[in-house]
């Protein structure tokens, strides 16, 4: 693994666009993973202006989302497949069938997870994963437990997720309880992943991942087995973590 320090958001956002950025301009067909969540809006408000000041286009792109809710309508605007468009696909050149979402109303849910991970196998699979963490080391929307062996699948979610994502919602009795995401291996199967860690609520998050053991309890620590794991972090996230530790890590 690897860690980059920024000082604040605006700081591991602007590193995160670039190195989202500089992936696309060297393979212009790249597969990108992407996430939703309040930690990337800054990457894609920069990966917006850089497309509106130069050259970099998605036209040759294809992207797959970690995870949708089970039981909301794409339109609604609390599903991903909404925030998606929002925050990036409607601002950038990249074609309406290059984009994917799990379908959360998919009358057989078992069958619309095989089909998602069928569809990034043959999409060649992904090139470059951006990834949130979740305060409790969850990564897409694998929760404490997750098998490392699992591929796309349908989860119940924690009480502590739907209380942290119940921000976006008018009471938590809105945040569904299910979503479909990606499995563990099936993020551990990108050729590359990026982390994007921000905020003290993240600190303990991260902190875990570099000290503790690789055990399914944490999911995020499932990263340590990767071969090419980027992680952006600014300094309210590393706060819990000694300056030797940083610089073992450190590019
Ligand atoms: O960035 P946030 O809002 O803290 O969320 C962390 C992670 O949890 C999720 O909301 C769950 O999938 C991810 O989308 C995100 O990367």
């Amino acid at each position: 693994m690897k860690l980059i320090q920024a000082k604040n958001y605006e700081e591991m956002s602007e590193k995160a666009a670039a190195f989202m950025i500089q992936q696309v301009q060297s393979k212009r067909n790249s597969v990108l993973g992407l996430a939703t969540g309040g930690t990337v809006i800054g990457t894609y408000d920069r990966i917006v202006e850089d497309f509106k000041q130069s050259n970099t286009s998605y036209s040759e792109v294809h992207t797959f989302n970690l995870d949708e809710y089970v039981g909301m309508q794409p339109s609604d605007s609390n599903s991903y497949h909404s925030y998606m468009d929002k925050q990036l696909f409607r601002h950038i050149n990249l074609p309406e069938d290059h984009s994917y979402l799990p379908d959360g109303m998919a009358d057989n849910l078992q069958e619309e997870c095989q089909r998602y991970e069928q569809l990034i196998k043959d999409s060649g699979g992904i090139d470059l994963q951006l990834l949130g963490i979740g305060q409790n080391g969850h990564i897409g929307f694998n929760e404490p437990g997750a098998s490392f062996d699992s591929v796309t699948h349908i989860v119940n979610l924690t009480e502590s997720t739907r209380k942290a994502n119940a921000r976006y919602f008018e009471s938590i009795e809105e945040v569904p309880t299910q979503a479909i995401t990606m499995g563990i291996a099936t993020i551990m199967k990108s050729k590359k992943i990026l982390l994007l860690v921000s905020g003290e609520s993240k600190a303990e998050a991260i902190s875990r991942l570099i000290n503790e053991q690789i055990h399914n309890d944490n999911p995020s620590s499932v990263l340590k087995n990767h071969a090419d794991v980027t992680i952006i972090a600014d300094e309210e996230a590393l706060s819990l973590l000694k300056r030797e530790q940083k610089e073992v890590f450190s590019l």
